[in-house]
């Protein structure tokens, strides 16, 4: 199915970002690349900042995320509490991100994996449905950042 994906890189990235873009809209789906758009040095926070709005903000029923390592930009991201940011390197994880996470954005180290990974952690996201059940809950809390002590 043909979804509208919002994604964000810092400079580590901006080649990686561009090549899942094409891919993307080649496979049909409607992409908001939301910078940066070359490779001068740029800070992750302020993209993974703007990756976030527009996720809170229902500009893409997905974000991608993508920096040097993924670590800073996915940091960023999860910020904000409307955000389930998953740093992946293989697609099993990108799977479980959506099945049980029912994470809406997925962040990538373009220093740490190919191309070729990043689209197939990228594929294993975007086809994966959440599961519901025992996992609503979990995920709902989530969205309620106060640390709570276990349930007895
Ligand atoms: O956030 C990161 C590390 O957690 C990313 O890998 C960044 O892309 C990286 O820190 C940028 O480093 P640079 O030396 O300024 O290119």
């Amino acid at each position: 199915m043909s979804q509208r994906i919002v994604i964000a890189s810092d400079h580590a990235a901006v080649r990686l970002k561009a090549d899942l873009a094409d891919w993307l809209r080649s496979a049909g789906h409607d992409v908001v690349d939301l910078g940066p758009d070359d490779e001068r040095s740029v800070d992750y926070p302020d993209y993974g900042y703007r990756l976030a709005r527009a996720v809170a903000a229902g500009e893409g029923r997905f974000g991608v995320a993508l920096c040097g390592s993924g670590i800073g930009i996915a940091i960023a991201v999860n910020r904000d509490p409307a955000c389930r940011c998953a740093l992946v390197s293989e697609p099993l994880s990108a799977r479980l991100a959506r099945s049980h996470n029912d994470a809406n954005v997925i962040a990538m180290g373009a220093r740490l994996i190919g191309l070729e990974m990043a689209k197939a952690c990228l594929d294993a996201f975007l086809t994966t449905n959440f599961l519901g059940d025992r996992h609503t809950a979990r995920v709902d809390q989530l969205s309620h950042p106060i640390l709570q002590e276990p349930a007895a």
